[in-house]
């Protein structure tokens, strides 16, 4: 080798040794600068299982897919169609809600070449908003329409959108938008959206102001657009949401506390399955539960059902064994009446005094 070439070969190695401590040293440098970059890049890891188990449930292709990496980063909150376990079937006494929602928002979500006629006046409404006390379904009712018309579901924690650990939240607000039109039809599901979309305050951070801002911004889009995309709402506050934020919501449903008829429903919901003494009251537990929301009558039937369950394990000690046994073979009494004024039934989850 004659020493032009050994020379040659020196700088090239010393340029690159140069060039990789350099780019150790700036990449350490990046990391250090960025100390959440390792999270996003987590959750962007996540987020393409998450999208490849979507893809496969919905059988669609992802590779023409292109995602942002903050489109990646929101799509870790996708819900898959077969995590949702709720159905139209298992909410009880609200047919009416129901069926209004499957004419006014799942038909045309699901068949728009049939409901994108009349100027668009038929189409799905770009916002619905759910409001009414805790515990009496709205958030079955969203999953319930997710499953149900099998459009894609993001059940958005403002967590996220709003974690200083992923920072730029107005990109990732827009992320929201451009991931739901790309993976349309689409549901953007966000839960006590009140505490996000709130009436504007002077104590408001510019930053929080500024994200709804994009927020606002985004859906005008969907508003003017030819999208299948549904921002769906639902609060127990609907009065503490921002005005502006209200008008994008021109549908809206009242979910109050169930009446007798729906309480009647509710209760045999849970009940069809438990076996009831032949003259079983149904009003008399129906009145009973006057002023509780599903969830609790949930509860109360949970709680009625604990007294003879108490009866199997006096009678038993703690032998699993025999208690097995006996509920498997029918041992376990039928459902009585005053099981539901049971002390616990009605007054530990309700409050109400059952005296
Ligand atoms: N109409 C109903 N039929 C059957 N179960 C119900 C009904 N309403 C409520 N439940 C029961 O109550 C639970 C809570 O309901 P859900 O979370 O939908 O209420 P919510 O109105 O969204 O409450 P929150 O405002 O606290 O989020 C449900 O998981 C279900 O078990």
């Amino acid at each position: 080798m004659n020493p032009t070439t050994k020379r040659a070969i020196k700088e090239i190695v010393v340029y690159a040794l140069a060039f990789g401590c350099s780019w150790y040293a700036a990449h350490k440098l990046l990391s250090t600068l960025d100390p959440y970059r390792q999270k996003r890049q987590d959750t962007v890891s996540k987020s393409r299982k998450r999208l490849d188990e979507w893809a496969g449930e919905q059988v669609k292709e992802l590779e023409t897919l292109e995602l942002n990496e903050y489109e990646q980063i929101v799509a870790s909150q996708l819900v898959l169609p077969s995590e949702i376990d709720v159905s139209f079937d298992d909410i009880g006494g609200m047919d009416e809600h129901v069926n209004q929602l499957l004419q006014d928002v799942l038909f045309p979500l699901k068949y728009p070449e049939v409901f994108d006629t009349h100027g668009g006046l038929l189409s799905c409404p770009k916002g619905l908003l759910l409001y009414g006390p805790p515990g009496c379904g709205k958030t079955m009712l969203a999953k319930a329409l997710a499953k149900q018309s099998q459009a894609t579901f993001i059940n958005v924690s403002v967590g996220l959108l709003t974690d200083k650990w992923f920072g730029e939240s107005n990109k990732l607000v827009d992320a929201l938008f451009t991931l739901a039109r790309k993976l349309e039809p689409t549901i953007i599901f966000i839960d006590e959206i009140d505490t996000f979309l709130r009436q504007r305050q002077r104590t408001d951070h510019e930053a929080m102001a500024q994200i709804k801002a994009e927020f606002m911004s985004m859906w005008d889009g969907l508003l003017s657009g030819q999208s299948r995309v549904l921002v769906l709402g639902a609060t127990n506050r609907p009065a503490d949401i921002d005005e502006a934020i209200r008008r994008r919501m021109p549908k809206v449903f009242s979910i109050p506390l169930p009446n007798a008829e729906q309480r009647r429903k509710i209760l045999e919901l849970y009940l069809k399955k438990v076996p009831l003494e032949a003259n079983f009251d149904w009003n008399g537990v129906v009145n009973a539960t006057a002023g509780l929301s599903g969830s609790y009558i949930k509860e109360v039937c949970r709680s009625a059902l604990s007294v003879p369950r108490r009866e199997l394990f006096d009678k038993h000690g703690n032998d699993l064994e025999a208690i097995k046994y006996d509920i498997q073979s029918g041992g376990l009494r039928s459902l009585k009446t005053e099981d539901f004024y049971h002390y616990e039934s009605l007054q530990n989850v309700s409050g109400i005094d059952v005296e």
